[in-house]
């Protein structure tokens, strides 16, 4: 009974953007909101991070395109400038066929060069709400003829203050249009929002038992903070993620973590509101392209962040609360990818655990803290698998006779132990300094969150292009990771 995007009745253009980006059958959100879309009706989408909300938009809002108008038709709204690339990027895939024009329009680059493009006459506009607001008031964007307005991570939007901008953005659309509403999390006041400005909305709230997708396993540890560094880089040690975010909870946090880690050896960098919007994308094109391994973020800094491969999520300072919690750990497991997060926890902070485990409706498992002994064991386990590899695959004839005169000379196992040592990377023990950052308290026990990381100010996102289509789905019955297959599969 799977439903097929052929099914769904779908354009042939569209049918060939939709297989040349890999995608097998629609997701679980797609199949339930793209009939609904194609019928223009008002639609509240909620599903859990990495389950293809996007598309579930992005599909009918192209197909609804008519490529022969030369005016604005669509207009989507994204809480920050690396969302805003990200989303157009995707709607640019899903109407490469149509010819569909996509323009993202951002704060932070120069707004004569954005009238130059709007000029060519973008069909759909992916923007800020600051700077359409901007757009609009200089008569730039015309929104008179747009027949679909979506709101992507809407409760986002909320917490970062725009909501007077979208009210004034919405009232600048014609009436007879289309909402579409979207958001991993479904907080009260954006269910009023859809009261206000929504016709009828269909609600389409795709069934989880869980707030979080079931392919990310979930772990806490309890540890001190001055402990929580050693203990995150022997993780990295011990895990050796391809890809990982690390959470730090305020700028002054992902600055430090950033450099102590790059002092010990890892190639990483962090993102926050502060950094310039060309520091900001250029850090994120590099850890998509895998130049960096680890990205340290704060909270805001991260959300709807899609880029495939991060395979570990560390949440080095507890989240503020659950819903940043399945926002940070959402970075991974997605598209029905498997993933880990970590969470580190001050024995005063385990409440917080509790109450984030209350609402999301899933237990984290305790994790012991591993010790310097088995971070240098899994560094030595991984030496030796190379060598392994090494001894299988490549022609050693050229060192053989280096190795002849060594063994002559020494005991065999030494040299092998020393060859081992030599190409360990042994735990770095450089010592760094943190500035200590207060225990959160949960809310439950009245007292105050720290409130030094204002989520306003600090939003920046993923954007940039993403790897070729090559990844695979996740795809339980399917062990071979690169085919050009991504299926859904994460929540049958
Ligand atoms: N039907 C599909 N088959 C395979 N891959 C898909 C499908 N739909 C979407 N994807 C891919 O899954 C990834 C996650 O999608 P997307 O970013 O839209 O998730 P999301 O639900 O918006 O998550 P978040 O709540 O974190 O914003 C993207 O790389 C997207 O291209
Ligand atoms: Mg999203």
């Amino acid at each position: 009974m799977t439903l097929t995007f052929q099914d769904l009745g779908l354009s042939s253009s569209l049918m060939q953007s939709i297989s040349k980006m890999g995608f097998e059958e629609p997701s679980p959100i797609q199949a339930q909101t793209i009939p609904l879309g194609l019928q223009n009706k008002d639609v509240i989408g909620q599903a859990q991070t990495g389950t293809g909300k996007t598309a579930a938009f992005g599909i009918p809002l192209i197909e609804k395109i008519d490529v022969k108008k030369e005016h604005i038709q669509a207009v989507v709204v994204a809480p920050t400038r690396e969302l805003a690339i990200q989303v157009s990027e995707e709607l640019y895939k899903i109407g490469y066929h149509k010819r569909t024009r996509v323009l993202p329009i951002y704060g932070g680059q120069d707004i004569n060069r954005q009238i130059r493009s709007l000029k060519k006459n973008p069909h759909i506009i992916v923007g800020t709400p600051g700077r359409l607001i901007d757009h609009i008031n200089r008569k730039t964007i015309r929104l008179n003829a747009v027949h679909t307005v979506v709101l992507d991570e809407a409760d986002e939007m909320l917490n970062m203050g725009f909501i007077e901008d979208i009210e004034s953005i919405l009232s600048n659309v014609p009436e007879e249009r289309q909402t579409l509403l979207f958001s991993a999390t479904m907080p009260d006041p954006i269910r009023r929002i859809a009261e206000k400005f929504m016709q009828n909305p269909e609600l389409v709230k795709v069934k989880a038992k869980e707030m979080t997708v079931p392919n990310i396993t979930q772990y806490y540890l309890e540890t001190q903070e001055r402990k929580k560094f050693d203990i995150l880089t022997r993780l990295l040690d011990i895990q050796s993620p391809e890809l990982a975010i690390v959470f730090g909870r305020t700028k002054r946090r992902v600055d430090e973590l950033s450099e102590a880690l790059t002092l010990r050896g890892y190639t990483a960098e962090g993102i926050h509101g502060d950094l310039t919007q060309a520091k900001r994308m250029s850090t994120l094109r590099k850890f998509k392209e895998g130049a960096i391994e680890v990205l340290v973020a704060t909270d805001v800094a991260a959300r709807g962040l899609d880029i495939s491969g991060v395979t570990h999520v560390y949440n080095f300072d507890v989240p503020q609360d659950p819903e940043s919690y399945v926002h940070r750990i959402g970075r991974t497991g997605r598209a029905g990818k498997t993933g880990m997060a970590m969470t580190f926890v001050t024995p005063r902070e385990l409440d917080i655990v509790k109450n984030i485990e209350r609402t999301t409706k899933r237990k984290m498992d305790r994790m012991k803290p591993p010790t310097l002994d088995e971070a240098i064991e899994s560094q030595q386990q991984m030496t030796v698998e190379k060598i392994r590899s090494i001894i299988e695959s490549d022609n050693l004839s050229f060192y053989k006779r280096t190795a002849e005169e060594l063994l002559e000379e020494f005991d065999a196992q030494d040299v092998v132990a020393a060859a081992i040592k030599f190409m360990t990377k042994e735990p770095n023990s450089v010592e760094v300094k943190l500035t200590e950052e207060a225990p959160l308290y949960s809310k439950s026990k009245g007292k105050n969150r720290s409130s030094n990381n204002r989520r306003r100010g600090d939003y920046n996102r993923s954007g940039g292009q993403k790897k070729p289509n090559n990844r695979s789905y996740g795809d339980r019955d399917r062990s071979k990771g690169n085919n050009n297959k991504r299926r859904y599969s994460n929540s049958k």
